[in-house]
């Protein structure tokens, strides 16, 4: 369906449902408005019989999609062999991968197994092409064709233990003894501090020089994004590391994973429930958005989570997920009875399907405030991830959906004194300018003052998040300074680089360029410093 290889953002695809459901909001606009909390919103619809029965005979008319198919495998499979043998190594790779995700038999299954592992060889992946050959023998790979794969395994052997370089992926762990006391992903630099201007806000605690790391921190929850592009069979769909040679889902075409680990955890956790609404998700309402499914993963995960007390600021526990901002009331009421009505739509779909709750109706009430809450906070607080792989030649990118506790507690400026980057998941947040002990440390949501005008700049903010923006280069209205663009290559940029970068496991220069431009150079200019 075309609809579904589009990327919406939240905010276009909700604009588009607000013009088709506009004529039914006039009219049930002033019952709607009556509704104070998201639950009372969700129930608005969901305690109309006629409108559940409405979504109900739309599910049973949907023709669920075919997740497993022999013939569909085997298809992909010789689509695979003929960009193989046009030497397409990757296209290829990418092909034998849907196959394995629609391999039903073993004899499929151990099919694409091997001719992937072909693919894999050419590429140089020789680890990955040998697991890949002991995956197709274990599935029974036919023994007439049985010599090939032992001579590949034989060479793949040789060539991997003779390989000079071993590609890693750059990483940053806080020193221990840099950690902050108080807060998981912190290191003990800055602290918290609230106040009415910008509610919680980050501080730094002392001098913080330029490039010194603030924080690591880790999601507590990631999707990949829904959109069907061969790019979704490179990454794990728990983790979203990148991976030339993931194993699928038993069940559906969608999950592949990185590891055996990370698909046993998928799977107890939330994926053995997503599994049996994805073949239906899309056709419900003609679009699969991301964000549907993204809650559908946290409620599910909330609902398993241990109970933790702890006094510090962790990252990995639903308490301070829970305590993000998400300015639900500041939506306009028609956006709202919009998201409202589309999210009754897919918890009817999961209720249908997965049958969860026949036993626990709190535990449903719960469910389903949850499931809206989380869309209406990810609007203000989730990040999309995009995972590049400048070490091998093989280059890729794929957008993800990320929620990170500590990470959302930065305020925006126009004007930031921080920059993030991801590796894989794991957001690193480092000073771009010097920061002065008691300064607040911002990031930018995506406007710099230096290349937009303040009216286009607050106009973004107040559709995407929903706030007046206050920093100080919106209140002294700052001119732009669009020329910075031209210099980014000057040798004192490169020379701030160097600084950003030394002894830091190092983000790709190019990241720096293209997220900082020339806000270093505007830093100097504007301020005289280097
Ligand atoms: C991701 S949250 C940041 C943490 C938030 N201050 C809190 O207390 O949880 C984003 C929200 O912080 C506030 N905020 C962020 N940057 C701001 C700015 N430059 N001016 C005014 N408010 C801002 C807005 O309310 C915005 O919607």
């Amino acid at each position: 369906m075309a609809a579904e290889k589009k990327v919406f953002t939240d905010s276009e695809f909700i604009e588009l449902q607000v013009q088709r459901y506009r004529p039914r909001y006039l009219k049930e606009e002033s019952e709607f408005k009556k509704c104070t909390t998201n639950a009372e919103r969700m129930n608005f619809f969901l305690n109309n019989e006629e409108e559940v029965a409405h979504i109900k005979s739309k599910i049973q008319q949907i023709k669920p999609h075919v997740t497993k198919c022999d013939i569909r495998a085997s298809a992909l499979r010789k689509l695979g062999n003929v960009q193989f043998q046009n030497k397409n190594d990757k296209d290829a790779l990418k092909l034998y991968t849907q196959s394995l995700s629609f391999a039903k038999s073993d004899e499929e299954v151990s099919f694409a197994y091997g001719n992937r592992s072909a693919a894999l060889f050419y590429m140089g992946f020789y680890e990955e092409c040998l697991e890949d050959i002991d995956r197709a023998f274990k599935h029974g790979y036919s023994e007439s064709r049985s010599a090939k794969l032992f001579k590949r395994k034989e060479d793949a052997t040789k060539a991997y233990s003779s390989r000079k370089k071993v590609v890693k992926v750059k990483t940053y762990e806080i020193p221990q003894s840099e950690m902050n006391p108080s807060i998981q992903s912190a290191r003990n630099c800055i602290e918290i501090q609230t106040n009415e201007k910008y509610g919680r806000h980050i501080v730094a605690s002392r001098d913080i020089a330029i490039g010194e790391v603030l924080a690591v921190d880790k999601p507590y929850a990631v999707a990949l994004h829904t959109d069907i592009s061969s790019d979704r069979f490179l990454f794990c769909h728990e983790c979203l590391k990148h991976c030339y040679n993931v194993i699928p889902c038993l069940n559906c075409n969608e999950a592949l994973y990185c590891t055996e680990a990370c698909k046993a955890k998928a799977f107890q956790n939330y994926h053995k429930y997503e599994c049996l609404i994805l073949p239906y998700v899309g056709q419900l309402l003609g679009i699969k958005f991301d964000f549907w499914l993204f809650s559908l993963k946290i409620t599910l995960l909330v609902m398993t989570e241990e109970k933790n007390d702890e006094t510090m600021y962790r990252s990995d526990r639903y308490k301070e997920i829970s305590e993000l901002e998400d300015h639900s009331n500041a939506d306009s009421l028609e956006k709202t009875y919009v998201s409202a009505l589309l999210s009754a739509n897919i918890f009817v779909l999961i209720k249908e399907k997965i049958k969860i709750f026949k036993e626990f109706v709190v535990f449903e009430e719960k469910f389903k405030e949850l499931f809206f809450s989380h869309q209406q906070m990810f609007k203000v607080n989730a990040v999309t991830i995009i995972s590049s792989h400048e070490n091998d030649k093989f280059y890729t990118s794929v957008t993800g959906l990320a929620i990170y506790s500590f990470y959302s507690l930065f305020n925006h400026s126009c004007y930031p004194n921080t920059f993030w980057n991801t590796y894989e998941s794991t957001m690193v947040v480092r000073a771009s300018l010097p920061i002065k002990k008691g300064e607040q440390c911002f990031i930018s949501y995506g406007p710099y003052f230096a290349y937009d005008d303040k009216t286009e700049r607050q106009k973004r903010l107040q559709r995407l998040y929903r706030f007046t923006c206050g920093c100080r280069a919106c209140e002294e209205n700052w001119p732009k300074v669009t020329f910075l663009t031209a210099i980014v290559d000057h040798k004192d940029i490169k020379q701030v680089i160097k600084k950003l970068t030394e002894n830091q496991a190092l983000p790709p220069p190019r990241y720096i360029l293209s997220l900082h431009k020339g806000l270093e150079t505007a830093y100097r200019i504007l301020d005289g410093t280097s």
